[in-house]
Protein backbone atom coordinates (compact mmCIF):
# COMPACT_ATOMS: atom_id res chain seq x y z
CA UNK A 1 0.00 0.00 0.00
CA UNK A 2 1.27 3.47 -1.24
CA UNK A 3 0.03 7.11 0.46
CA UNK A 4 0.79 9.34 -1.71
CA UNK A 5 0.87 9.53 -5.60
CA UNK A 6 3.78 12.00 -6.11
CA UNK A 7 6.26 10.73 -8.52
CA UNK A 8 7.73 8.81 -6.08
CA UNK A 9 4.23 6.99 -4.89
CA UNK A 10 4.19 6.29 -8.33
CA UNK A 11 7.48 4.95 -9.17
CA UNK A 12 6.93 2.82 -6.07
CA UNK A 13 3.77 1.10 -7.13
CA UNK A 14 5.09 0.42 -10.40
CA UNK A 15 8.04 -1.23 -8.82
CA UNK A 16 5.54 -3.50 -6.10
CA UNK A 17 3.74 -4.48 -9.21
CA UNK A 18 6.17 -5.29 -11.02
CA UNK A 19 7.58 -7.47 -8.51
CA UNK A 20 4.17 -9.40 -8.36
CA UNK A 21 2.28 -7.85 -5.20
CA UNK A 22 -0.90 -6.07 -6.16
CA UNK A 23 -0.31 -2.45 -5.03
CA UNK A 24 -3.14 0.11 -4.10
CA UNK A 25 -2.10 4.14 -4.24
CA UNK A 26 -3.77 6.65 -1.93
CA UNK A 27 -3.99 10.24 -3.07
CA UNK A 28 -6.35 13.08 -1.56
CA UNK A 29 -4.94 15.38 -4.00
CA UNK A 30 -4.27 15.06 -7.91
CA UNK A 31 -2.29 11.89 -8.94
CA UNK A 32 0.93 13.26 -9.64
CA UNK A 33 2.08 15.21 -6.51
CA UNK A 34 3.48 18.54 -5.77
CA UNK A 35 5.90 17.93 -8.36
CA UNK A 36 3.69 17.36 -11.41
CA UNK A 37 1.03 20.85 -10.73
CA UNK A 38 2.57 22.87 -8.52
CA UNK A 39 6.55 22.47 -8.41
CA UNK A 40 8.96 21.07 -10.98
CA UNK A 41 6.95 21.02 -14.36
CA UNK A 42 5.13 24.40 -13.65
CA UNK A 43 8.29 26.10 -13.01
CA UNK A 44 9.92 24.83 -15.41
CA UNK A 45 7.45 25.54 -17.92
CA UNK A 46 7.84 29.03 -16.59
CA UNK A 47 11.72 29.27 -16.91
CA UNK A 48 12.34 27.33 -20.42
CA UNK A 49 11.22 30.78 -22.09
CA UNK A 50 13.10 33.02 -19.67
CA UNK A 51 16.25 30.94 -20.34
CA UNK A 52 15.93 30.69 -23.86
CA UNK A 53 15.41 34.46 -24.60
CA UNK A 54 18.27 34.69 -22.18
CA UNK A 55 20.63 32.53 -24.47
CA UNK A 56 19.32 33.69 -27.65
CA UNK A 57 20.47 37.17 -26.79
CA UNK A 58 23.96 35.97 -26.45
CA UNK A 59 24.03 34.93 -30.32
CA UNK A 60 25.05 37.36 -32.61
CA UNK A 61 22.65 37.43 -35.20
CA UNK A 62 19.48 36.49 -33.33
CA UNK A 63 20.12 38.89 -30.26
CA UNK A 64 18.19 41.67 -32.52
CA UNK A 65 15.34 39.21 -32.85
CA UNK A 66 14.37 38.67 -28.72
CA UNK A 67 14.59 42.53 -28.03
CA UNK A 68 11.17 42.69 -26.43
CA UNK A 69 9.24 41.21 -23.66
CA UNK A 70 7.81 37.50 -23.51
CA UNK A 71 4.42 36.90 -24.51
CA UNK A 72 3.14 35.83 -20.88
CA UNK A 73 -0.25 34.71 -21.86
CA UNK A 74 1.41 32.27 -24.08
CA UNK A 75 3.90 31.18 -21.57
CA UNK A 76 1.02 30.61 -18.73
CA UNK A 77 -1.35 28.73 -21.35
CA UNK A 78 1.85 26.18 -22.30
CA UNK A 79 2.51 26.33 -18.61
CA UNK A 80 -1.54 25.10 -18.46
CA UNK A 81 -0.84 22.60 -21.02
CA UNK A 82 2.11 21.19 -19.42
CA UNK A 83 0.60 20.40 -15.93
CA UNK A 84 -3.13 19.03 -17.57
CA UNK A 85 -5.23 22.18 -16.36
CA UNK A 86 -4.85 20.74 -12.66
CA UNK A 87 -6.14 17.37 -14.14
CA UNK A 88 -4.81 14.00 -13.40
CA UNK A 89 -6.73 12.48 -16.28
CA UNK A 90 -3.50 11.12 -17.99
CA UNK A 91 -2.04 9.57 -14.69
CA UNK A 92 -5.18 7.92 -14.04
CA UNK A 93 -4.81 6.15 -17.09
CA UNK A 94 -1.33 5.01 -16.37
CA UNK A 95 -2.34 3.62 -13.13
CA UNK A 96 -5.21 1.46 -15.00
CA UNK A 97 -2.55 0.51 -17.54
CA UNK A 98 -0.31 -0.49 -14.84
CA UNK A 99 -2.78 -2.36 -13.04
CA UNK A 100 -2.08 -0.43 -9.94
CA UNK A 101 -5.29 0.41 -7.77
CA UNK A 102 -6.51 4.05 -6.85
CA UNK A 103 -8.11 4.94 -3.12
CA UNK A 104 -8.92 8.63 -3.43
CA UNK A 105 -8.59 10.20 -0.07
CA UNK A 106 -6.62 11.31 2.96
CA UNK A 107 -4.63 8.09 4.32
CA UNK A 108 -3.68 7.59 8.00
CA UNK A 109 -2.32 4.82 9.93
CA UNK A 110 -4.31 3.23 12.27
CA UNK A 111 -1.88 0.30 13.53
CA UNK A 112 0.57 -1.92 11.91
CA UNK A 113 0.08 -2.19 7.96
CA UNK A 114 -3.28 -0.88 8.90
CA UNK A 115 -4.50 2.73 6.39
CA UNK A 116 -7.78 3.92 7.15
CA UNK A 117 -8.82 6.39 4.00
CA UNK A 118 -10.81 9.48 3.99
CA UNK A 119 -12.45 10.46 0.77
CA UNK A 120 -12.16 14.13 -0.18
CA UNK A 121 -15.10 16.08 0.96
CA UNK A 122 -18.47 16.35 -0.99
CA UNK A 123 -17.27 12.88 -2.87
CA UNK A 124 -20.09 11.14 -0.80
CA UNK A 125 -17.73 7.74 -0.35
CA UNK A 126 -17.46 6.09 2.83
CA UNK A 127 -14.47 6.15 5.20
CA UNK A 128 -12.50 2.72 4.64
CA UNK A 129 -9.52 0.78 6.33
CA UNK A 130 -7.32 -1.34 3.80
CA UNK A 131 -4.92 -3.76 5.31
CA UNK A 132 -1.62 -4.12 3.57
CA UNK A 133 -0.23 -8.10 3.24
CA UNK A 134 3.33 -6.79 2.88
CA UNK A 135 4.32 -3.70 3.31
CA UNK A 136 3.04 0.42 3.29
CA UNK A 137 5.12 2.66 1.47
CA UNK A 138 4.86 6.48 3.23
CA UNK A 139 5.42 8.67 0.08
CA UNK A 140 3.10 11.75 0.98
CA UNK A 141 5.98 14.53 0.21
CA UNK A 142 6.35 17.83 1.20
CA UNK A 143 4.51 21.11 1.65
CA UNK A 144 5.73 24.92 1.84
CA UNK A 145 7.25 25.69 5.44
CA UNK A 146 6.35 29.17 6.46
CA UNK A 147 7.78 30.84 9.44
CA UNK A 148 5.49 31.95 12.30
CA UNK A 149 5.58 35.84 11.40
CA UNK A 150 3.17 38.28 12.40
CA UNK A 151 0.65 39.33 9.94
CA UNK A 152 1.49 36.28 7.91
CA UNK A 153 -2.53 35.07 7.68
CA UNK A 154 -3.62 38.83 6.35
CA UNK A 155 -0.92 39.13 4.18
CA UNK A 156 -1.67 36.13 2.52
CA UNK A 157 2.04 35.47 0.89
CA UNK A 158 2.17 33.50 -1.88
CA UNK A 159 3.77 29.84 -1.75
CA UNK A 160 5.36 27.62 -4.02
CA UNK A 161 1.87 26.59 -5.16
CA UNK A 162 0.97 30.53 -6.01
CA UNK A 163 4.28 31.39 -7.77
CA UNK A 164 4.07 28.43 -10.64
CA UNK A 165 0.43 28.22 -10.90
CA UNK A 166 -0.22 32.13 -11.15
CA UNK A 167 -1.44 33.82 -14.08
CA UNK A 168 -0.98 37.28 -13.60
CA UNK A 169 2.55 38.96 -13.15
CA UNK A 170 2.77 41.05 -10.01
CA UNK A 171 4.60 44.33 -11.08
CA UNK A 172 6.26 44.14 -7.63
CA UNK A 173 7.63 40.98 -6.44
CA UNK A 174 9.67 40.51 -2.89
CA UNK A 175 11.05 36.80 -2.43
CA UNK A 176 11.76 35.58 0.68
CA UNK A 177 14.94 33.21 0.76
CA UNK A 178 17.83 32.21 -0.77
CA UNK A 179 17.68 28.49 -1.52
CA UNK A 180 16.62 26.87 -5.06
CA UNK A 181 12.58 28.27 -4.76
CA UNK A 182 13.72 31.84 -4.45
CA UNK A 183 16.82 32.03 -7.45
CA UNK A 184 14.50 30.29 -10.19
CA UNK A 185 11.46 31.86 -8.87
CA UNK A 186 13.17 35.34 -9.05
CA UNK A 187 14.79 34.17 -12.34
CA UNK A 188 11.13 33.12 -13.66
CA UNK A 189 9.11 36.53 -12.27
CA UNK A 190 12.01 39.07 -13.20
CA UNK A 191 11.55 37.39 -16.97
CA UNK A 192 8.14 37.72 -16.94
CA UNK A 193 7.94 41.40 -16.19
CA UNK A 194 8.17 41.82 -12.37
CA UNK A 195 9.80 43.92 -10.67
CA UNK A 196 11.35 41.42 -7.97
CA UNK A 197 13.56 41.69 -4.89
CA UNK A 198 15.05 39.24 -3.23
CA UNK A 199 15.51 38.86 0.88
CA UNK A 200 18.08 36.45 2.04
CA UNK A 201 18.94 35.77 5.62
CA UNK A 202 22.21 34.34 4.41
CA UNK A 203 25.39 36.05 2.56
CA UNK A 204 24.05 34.66 -1.03
CA UNK A 205 21.73 32.18 -3.01
CA UNK A 206 22.32 28.99 -3.19
CA UNK A 207 24.66 28.19 -0.17
CA UNK A 208 24.19 24.56 0.01
CA UNK A 209 26.23 24.62 -3.92
CA UNK A 210 29.68 26.12 -4.29
CA UNK A 211 29.39 29.94 -3.75
CA UNK A 212 30.69 30.52 -7.26
CA UNK A 213 27.27 29.58 -8.91
CA UNK A 214 25.12 31.85 -6.72
CA UNK A 215 27.45 34.96 -6.70
CA UNK A 216 26.77 34.46 -11.04
CA UNK A 217 23.25 34.56 -10.75
CA UNK A 218 22.70 36.57 -8.51
CA UNK A 219 24.71 39.13 -10.21
CA UNK A 220 22.92 38.03 -13.62
CA UNK A 221 19.60 38.89 -11.63
CA UNK A 222 21.05 42.22 -10.62
CA UNK A 223 21.57 43.02 -14.33
CA UNK A 224 18.12 41.85 -15.25
CA UNK A 225 16.99 44.72 -12.76
CA UNK A 226 16.44 42.15 -9.60
CA UNK A 227 17.16 43.75 -6.07
CA UNK A 228 19.28 40.35 -4.11
CA UNK A 229 19.70 42.11 -0.72
CA UNK A 230 21.40 39.99 1.77
CA UNK A 231 22.01 40.06 5.26
CA UNK A 232 18.65 40.47 5.51
CA UNK A 233 15.94 38.89 8.00
CA UNK A 234 11.78 39.84 8.08
CA UNK A 235 10.15 40.95 10.54
CA UNK A 236 6.44 40.92 9.95
CA UNK A 237 3.67 41.44 7.02
CA UNK A 238 0.45 43.14 6.30
CA UNK A 239 -1.70 43.59 3.77
CA UNK A 240 -3.07 46.69 5.14
CA UNK A 241 -5.77 47.65 2.27
CA UNK A 242 -7.15 43.96 2.10
CA UNK A 243 -6.77 41.46 -0.86
CA UNK A 244 -6.19 44.15 -3.78
CA UNK A 245 -3.96 45.74 -1.93
CA UNK A 246 -0.37 45.82 -1.49
CA UNK A 247 1.55 44.19 0.79
CA UNK A 248 4.10 45.63 3.34
CA UNK A 249 6.93 43.89 4.28
CA UNK A 250 8.87 44.94 7.43
CA UNK A 251 12.41 44.04 7.92
CA UNK A 252 14.18 42.97 11.23
CA UNK A 253 15.78 46.75 10.29
CA UNK A 254 12.74 48.68 10.84
CA UNK A 255 12.27 49.53 6.89
CA UNK A 256 9.44 48.72 5.05
CA UNK A 257 9.44 47.20 1.86
CA UNK A 258 6.25 47.45 -0.18
CA UNK A 259 4.46 44.87 -3.28
CA UNK A 260 2.17 43.41 -4.76
CA UNK A 261 2.88 39.94 -4.05
CA UNK A 262 5.36 39.00 -1.05
CA UNK A 263 6.47 35.00 -2.05
CA UNK A 264 7.87 33.07 1.42
CA UNK A 265 10.34 30.40 -0.18
CA UNK A 266 11.60 29.38 2.91
CA UNK A 267 11.79 25.69 2.82
CA UNK A 268 9.67 22.20 3.28
CA UNK A 269 8.11 20.34 6.03
CA UNK A 270 7.41 16.81 5.58
CA UNK A 271 3.45 15.60 5.49
CA UNK A 272 3.42 13.71 8.46
CA UNK A 273 1.31 15.33 11.25
CA UNK A 274 -2.03 13.78 10.38
CA UNK A 275 -0.82 10.31 9.00
CA UNK A 276 -1.19 8.33 12.19
CA UNK A 277 2.33 7.81 12.77
CA UNK A 278 1.47 7.76 16.60
CA UNK A 279 -0.44 4.59 16.11
CA UNK A 280 2.76 2.93 15.24
CA UNK A 281 4.84 3.95 17.76
CA UNK A 282 6.49 6.91 15.87
CA UNK A 283 6.76 10.98 17.09
CA UNK A 284 4.02 13.02 13.77
CA UNK A 285 5.34 15.79 12.37
CA UNK A 286 8.92 14.69 11.62
CA UNK A 287 10.94 13.63 8.98
CA UNK A 288 11.26 10.13 8.19
CA UNK A 289 14.23 8.06 9.39
CA UNK A 290 15.17 5.28 7.21
CA UNK A 291 17.66 2.89 6.04
CA UNK A 292 19.32 1.80 2.80
CA UNK A 293 16.62 -0.01 1.52
CA UNK A 294 14.13 3.16 2.80
CA UNK A 295 12.57 1.25 5.91
CA UNK A 296 11.62 3.29 7.93
CA UNK A 297 13.88 2.76 11.52
CA UNK A 298 12.31 1.20 14.69
CA UNK A 299 8.91 0.11 13.29
CA UNK A 300 8.82 -3.79 14.85
CA UNK A 301 8.81 -5.87 11.85
CA UNK A 302 10.31 -3.89 9.20
CA UNK A 303 6.67 -3.41 7.31
CA UNK A 304 7.36 0.62 6.92
CA UNK A 305 8.84 2.46 4.30
CA UNK A 306 9.40 5.98 3.46
CA UNK A 307 10.35 7.37 0.42
CA UNK A 308 10.67 10.79 -1.19
CA UNK A 309 11.02 14.20 0.33
CA UNK A 310 9.33 12.78 3.12
CA UNK A 311 12.41 10.81 4.63
CA UNK A 312 14.34 14.59 3.80
CA UNK A 313 17.51 12.20 2.13
CA UNK A 314 17.63 14.48 -1.05
CA UNK A 315 14.01 16.87 -1.46
CA UNK A 316 14.45 16.17 -5.50
CA UNK A 317 12.24 14.02 -7.77
CA UNK A 318 14.72 12.20 -9.54
CA UNK A 319 16.44 11.20 -6.14
CA UNK A 320 12.98 10.28 -4.90
CA UNK A 321 12.42 7.98 -7.90
CA UNK A 322 15.83 6.16 -7.43
CA UNK A 323 14.76 5.38 -3.43
CA UNK A 324 11.47 4.43 -4.71
CA UNK A 325 12.75 2.26 -7.42
CA UNK A 326 15.07 0.33 -4.54
CA UNK A 327 12.14 0.29 -1.63
CA UNK A 328 10.07 -1.23 -4.03
CA UNK A 329 12.29 -3.85 -5.29
CA UNK A 330 13.21 -4.33 -1.56
CA UNK A 331 9.67 -4.67 -0.76
CA UNK A 332 9.15 -7.40 -3.76
CA UNK A 333 12.15 -9.01 -2.61
CA UNK A 334 11.06 -9.77 1.00
CA UNK A 335 7.62 -10.53 -0.17
CA UNK A 336 8.95 -13.55 -1.98
CA UNK A 337 10.92 -14.34 1.28
CA UNK A 338 14.52 -13.15 0.44
CA UNK A 339 16.51 -12.50 4.17
CA UNK A 340 19.47 -11.23 2.90
CA UNK A 341 19.29 -7.96 0.45
CA UNK A 342 22.32 -6.90 -1.11
CA UNK A 343 22.56 -3.75 0.90
CA UNK A 344 26.25 -3.00 0.58
CA UNK A 345 27.49 0.10 -0.68
CA UNK A 346 26.05 0.34 -4.50
CA UNK A 347 24.45 -2.90 -3.40
CA UNK A 348 21.39 -3.94 -5.52
CA UNK A 349 18.94 -2.61 -2.55
CA UNK A 350 20.88 0.33 -1.33
CA UNK A 351 19.92 3.81 -2.32
CA UNK A 352 23.91 4.46 -1.54
CA UNK A 353 23.65 7.59 -4.43
CA UNK A 354 21.58 9.44 -1.69
CA UNK A 355 24.88 10.25 -0.23
CA UNK A 356 27.39 9.50 -2.84
CA UNK A 357 26.06 11.24 -6.12
CA UNK A 358 22.96 13.22 -5.87
CA UNK A 359 22.60 15.11 -8.94
CA UNK A 360 20.88 18.82 -9.21
CA UNK A 361 19.89 21.43 -12.17
CA UNK A 362 18.93 24.84 -10.89
CA UNK A 363 17.11 26.30 -13.89
CA UNK A 364 18.92 29.94 -13.23
CA UNK A 365 20.03 32.54 -15.70
CA UNK A 366 22.87 30.63 -15.96
CA UNK A 367 21.82 27.07 -15.04
CA UNK A 368 23.70 25.66 -11.93
CA UNK A 369 24.77 21.71 -12.10
CA UNK A 370 25.86 19.65 -9.20
CA UNK A 371 27.01 16.30 -8.21
CA UNK A 372 28.86 15.01 -4.78
CA UNK A 373 30.45 17.21 -2.70
CA UNK A 374 31.42 20.97 -2.61
CA UNK A 375 35.15 21.24 -1.70
CA UNK A 376 33.91 22.43 1.76
CA UNK A 377 31.63 19.66 2.48
CA UNK A 378 34.51 17.17 1.34
CA UNK A 379 36.79 18.74 3.63
CA UNK A 380 34.57 18.82 6.10
CA UNK A 381 34.43 15.32 5.88
CA UNK A 382 38.04 15.02 6.39
CA UNK A 383 38.96 13.79 2.73
CA UNK A 384 42.18 14.47 0.86
CA UNK A 385 40.74 16.54 -2.17
CA UNK A 386 42.23 18.38 -4.96
CA UNK A 387 39.85 21.49 -6.28
CA UNK A 388 40.36 22.13 -10.00
CA UNK A 389 38.59 25.37 -11.50
CA UNK A 390 38.47 26.44 -14.60
CA UNK A 391 36.79 29.36 -16.38
CA UNK A 392 34.13 28.10 -19.11
CA UNK A 393 34.44 31.14 -20.79
CA UNK A 394 37.68 29.96 -22.28
CA UNK A 395 35.97 26.93 -24.08
CA UNK A 396 35.68 27.04 -27.76
CA UNK A 397 32.54 25.30 -27.10
CA UNK A 398 31.38 27.47 -25.05
CA UNK A 399 32.19 30.87 -27.02
CA UNK A 400 30.21 29.32 -29.89
CA UNK A 401 27.34 28.33 -28.11
CA UNK A 402 27.02 32.00 -26.54
CA UNK A 403 29.12 35.38 -27.55
CA UNK A 404 30.78 36.62 -23.97
CA UNK A 405 29.97 33.15 -22.20
CA UNK A 406 29.80 33.93 -18.52
CA UNK A 407 30.61 30.59 -16.53
CA UNK A 408 32.66 28.29 -14.33
CA UNK A 409 33.55 24.46 -13.37
CA UNK A 410 35.22 23.19 -10.34
CA UNK A 411 35.74 19.48 -10.04
CA UNK A 412 36.34 17.88 -6.65
CA UNK A 413 39.04 15.14 -6.57
CA UNK A 414 39.55 12.30 -3.83
CA UNK A 415 43.00 12.12 -3.90
CA UNK A 416 43.10 8.79 -1.90
CA UNK A 417 40.83 7.32 -3.90
CA UNK A 418 41.80 8.57 -7.64
CA UNK A 419 38.59 9.39 -8.71
CA UNK A 420 36.08 12.44 -9.14
CA UNK A 421 33.16 13.24 -5.71
CA UNK A 422 32.05 16.26 -6.71
CA UNK A 423 31.23 18.10 -9.78
CA UNK A 424 29.68 22.18 -10.43
CA UNK A 425 29.12 23.81 -13.27
CA UNK A 426 27.44 27.18 -13.90
CA UNK A 427 26.83 28.73 -17.15
CA UNK A 428 24.36 28.82 -20.04
CA UNK A 429 23.31 25.18 -21.38
CA UNK A 430 25.45 23.22 -18.68
CA UNK A 431 22.31 21.35 -17.26
CA UNK A 432 22.83 18.72 -20.17
CA UNK A 433 26.49 18.45 -19.17
CA UNK A 434 25.51 17.14 -15.70
CA UNK A 435 25.11 13.67 -16.46
CA UNK A 436 28.66 12.98 -17.54
CA UNK A 437 29.95 14.34 -14.02
CA UNK A 438 27.13 11.90 -12.39
CA UNK A 439 28.16 9.15 -14.41
CA UNK A 440 32.33 9.67 -13.27
CA UNK A 441 31.16 10.20 -9.82
CA UNK A 442 28.65 7.13 -9.70
CA UNK A 443 30.85 5.08 -11.21
CA UNK A 444 33.89 6.35 -9.05
CA UNK A 445 35.91 6.12 -12.57
CA UNK A 446 39.82 6.74 -12.07
CA UNK A 447 40.71 9.78 -13.03
CA UNK A 448 43.59 8.39 -15.44
CA UNK A 449 40.83 6.84 -16.99
CA UNK A 450 38.53 10.33 -17.68
CA UNK A 451 41.68 11.23 -19.77
CA UNK A 452 40.61 8.62 -22.29
CA UNK A 453 36.87 9.75 -22.24
CA UNK A 454 37.35 12.25 -25.18
CA UNK A 455 34.87 15.51 -25.06
CA UNK A 456 33.76 16.65 -29.04
CA UNK A 457 35.16 19.69 -30.48
CA UNK A 458 33.56 22.35 -30.31
CA UNK A 459 31.08 21.29 -27.58
CA UNK A 460 30.69 22.93 -24.55
CA UNK A 461 32.08 19.45 -23.26
CA UNK A 462 35.67 20.08 -23.97
CA UNK A 463 35.24 21.38 -20.27
CA UNK A 464 36.19 18.23 -19.23
CA UNK A 465 39.61 18.52 -21.00
CA UNK A 466 40.52 21.45 -19.63
CA UNK A 467 39.81 20.78 -16.09
CA UNK A 468 41.60 17.12 -16.61
CA UNK A 469 44.64 19.28 -18.45
CA UNK A 470 44.53 21.21 -15.20
CA UNK A 471 44.84 18.76 -13.07
CA UNK A 472 47.76 17.09 -14.63
CA UNK A 473 49.78 20.32 -15.46
C1 LIG B 1 8.76 25.14 -6.78
C2 LIG B 1 9.46 23.81 -6.77
C3 LIG B 1 10.17 23.40 -7.87
C4 LIG B 1 10.82 22.16 -7.87
N1 LIG B 1 11.55 21.82 -8.97
C5 LIG B 1 12.20 20.64 -8.98
C6 LIG B 1 12.94 20.25 -10.12
O1 LIG B 1 13.03 20.96 -11.12
N2 LIG B 1 13.56 19.05 -10.10
C7 LIG B 1 13.49 18.23 -9.01
O2 LIG B 1 14.09 17.15 -9.05
N3 LIG B 1 12.80 18.59 -7.91
C8 LIG B 1 12.15 19.77 -7.87
N4 LIG B 1 11.41 20.11 -6.77
C9 LIG B 1 11.30 19.15 -5.67
C10 LIG B 1 10.20 18.12 -6.03
O3 LIG B 1 8.98 18.79 -6.24
C11 LIG B 1 10.05 17.10 -4.92
O4 LIG B 1 11.31 16.53 -4.63
C12 LIG B 1 9.09 16.00 -5.36
O5 LIG B 1 7.81 16.52 -5.63
C13 LIG B 1 8.99 14.91 -4.29
O6 LIG B 1 8.11 13.93 -4.73
P1 LIG B 1 7.24 13.10 -3.67
O7 LIG B 1 6.49 12.09 -4.48
O8 LIG B 1 8.11 12.65 -2.57
O9 LIG B 1 6.23 14.14 -3.05
P2 LIG B 1 5.09 15.05 -3.69
O10 LIG B 1 5.35 15.40 -5.09
O11 LIG B 1 4.91 16.16 -2.70
O12 LIG B 1 3.80 14.11 -3.67
C14 LIG B 1 3.22 13.67 -2.46
C15 LIG B 1 1.78 13.29 -2.70
O13 LIG B 1 1.26 12.73 -1.51
C16 LIG B 1 -0.07 13.20 -1.32
N5 LIG B 1 -0.39 13.07 0.11
C17 LIG B 1 0.20 13.69 1.15
N6 LIG B 1 -0.33 13.26 2.31
C18 LIG B 1 -1.28 12.35 1.99
C19 LIG B 1 -2.16 11.55 2.74
N7 LIG B 1 -2.16 11.58 4.08
N8 LIG B 1 -3.02 10.74 2.09
C20 LIG B 1 -3.04 10.69 0.73
N9 LIG B 1 -2.21 11.41 -0.03
C21 LIG B 1 -1.33 12.22 0.59
C22 LIG B 1 -0.01 14.62 -1.81
O14 LIG B 1 -1.32 15.10 -2.12
C23 LIG B 1 0.89 14.48 -3.03
O15 LIG B 1 0.14 14.20 -4.18
C24 LIG B 1 10.76 21.34 -6.73
C25 LIG B 1 10.04 21.74 -5.60
C26 LIG B 1 9.39 22.97 -5.61
C27 LIG B 1 8.62 23.38 -4.40
N1 LIG C 1 15.60 22.59 -9.75
C1 LIG C 1 15.50 21.89 -8.64
O1 LIG C 1 16.12 20.85 -8.48
C2 LIG C 1 14.62 22.38 -7.53
C3 LIG C 1 13.85 23.51 -7.69
C4 LIG C 1 13.11 23.97 -6.62
C5 LIG C 1 13.11 23.26 -5.42
N2 LIG C 1 13.85 22.15 -5.32
C6 LIG C 1 13.93 21.42 -4.05
O2 LIG C 1 12.93 21.85 -3.17
C7 LIG C 1 13.47 22.04 -1.88
C8 LIG C 1 12.87 23.27 -1.28
O3 LIG C 1 13.43 24.45 -1.84
P1 LIG C 1 13.40 25.80 -1.02
O4 LIG C 1 14.12 26.83 -1.82
O5 LIG C 1 12.02 26.09 -0.55
O6 LIG C 1 14.18 25.42 0.29
P2 LIG C 1 15.73 25.56 0.66
O7 LIG C 1 15.88 24.83 1.94
O8 LIG C 1 16.60 25.23 -0.49
O9 LIG C 1 15.93 27.12 0.92
C9 LIG C 1 15.22 27.80 1.92
C10 LIG C 1 15.79 29.18 2.07
O10 LIG C 1 14.96 29.94 2.94
C11 LIG C 1 15.77 30.54 3.94
N3 LIG C 1 14.94 30.68 5.13
C12 LIG C 1 14.44 29.69 5.90
N4 LIG C 1 13.69 30.22 6.89
C13 LIG C 1 13.70 31.56 6.72
C14 LIG C 1 13.11 32.65 7.42
N5 LIG C 1 12.37 32.48 8.49
N6 LIG C 1 13.36 33.91 6.96
C15 LIG C 1 14.13 34.09 5.86
N7 LIG C 1 14.70 33.10 5.16
C16 LIG C 1 14.50 31.86 5.60
C17 LIG C 1 16.96 29.64 4.10
O11 LIG C 1 18.05 30.34 4.66
C18 LIG C 1 17.20 29.23 2.64
O12 LIG C 1 17.92 30.21 1.95
C19 LIG C 1 14.96 22.10 -2.01
O13 LIG C 1 15.54 21.18 -1.13
C20 LIG C 1 15.26 21.77 -3.43
O14 LIG C 1 16.13 20.67 -3.54
C21 LIG C 1 14.61 21.69 -6.35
Amino acid sequence: MVLGAGPVGENLADRTRAAGLSTVIVERELVGGECAYWACVPSKALLRPVLARAEARQVPGVREAVGGSLAVADVFAHRDKEVGNWSDDGALTWLESAGIDLARGHGRLVGPRRVAVTPPDGSGGEERTLTARHAVAVCTGTRAALPDLPGIAEARPWTSREATSSSTVPERLIIVGGGVVAAEMATAWCGLGSRVTVLVRGSGLLDRIEPFAGELVAETLREAGAEIRTGTSVKGLARPGGVEGPVTVTLESGERLEADEVLLATGRAPHTADIGLETVGLEPGGWLTVDETCRVTDVTDGWLYAAGDVNHRALLTHQGKYQARIAGAAIGARARGAERLDTGRWGEYATTADEAAVPQVVFTDPEVAAVGLTAEQAESQGRAIRVVDYDMGQVEGAVLYADGYRGRARMVVDLDRGHLIGVTFVGPGVSELLHSATVAVAGEVPIDRLWHAVPSFPTISEIWLRLLETYRG
